[in-house]
């Protein structure tokens, strides 16, 4: 996770990629370039391969809503636009498939979003399990956040 700050738009829309790992010439530039351009339209996440690149939009975007969980539902990775509720869907479903904990590493320097991003992972995480609707596991999970993060 990173912050990046969006550049006036320079003429004509470029095409844009949603996997870094399919940039026709990958470098520094072009890696920059592709998520600026992204960036721009609103697309904060960003694949490289089964890693998930977010930048922080430090604005409500409405992409976190039931019909965002239910589209991302058991999805194959790849098949729609990158996005958080994809990562956790795909934990989740590995865990039920092979029986075994899964573990989704947050990473960033302070302010990039890893607390909000981990919300949304748990949001989407309690709204496929049944269970979490009906006992508020959600809001206890959120609760214990603050604490876990005192240092
Ligand atoms: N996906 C997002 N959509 C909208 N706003 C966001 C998003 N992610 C982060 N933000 C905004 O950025 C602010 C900082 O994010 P957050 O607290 O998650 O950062 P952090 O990486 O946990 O910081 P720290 O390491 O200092 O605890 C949030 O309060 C929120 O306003």
């Amino acid at each position: 996770m990173g912050t990046l700050v969006p550049g006036r738009s320079r003429g004509p829309q470029q095409k844009d990629y949603d996997d870094l790992c399919s940039l026709p010439d990958l470098n520094e530039k072009t890696l920059l370039e592709n998520l600026r351009n992204r960036f721009k339209q609103e697309k904060i996440y960003t694949y490289v391969g089964s890693i998930l690149i977010v930048i922080n939009p430090f604005k409500f975007l409405p992409i976190y809503n039931p019909k965002y969980v239910k589209m991302y539902d058991n999805h194959q990775l790849g098949k729609l636009e990158p996005h958080i509720y994809a990562v956790a869907d795909v934990a989740y479903h590995a865990m039920l498939q092979r029986r075994k904990n899964q573990c989704i590493v947050i990473s960033g320097e302070s302010g990039s979003g890893k607390t909000q991003s981990t919300n949304f992972l748990i949001h989407h995480l309690t709204a496929l399990s049944q269970k979490g609707f009906a006992s508020g596991v959600e809001q206890i999970i959120l609760g214990a956040g603050p604490v876990l993060e005192v240092r």
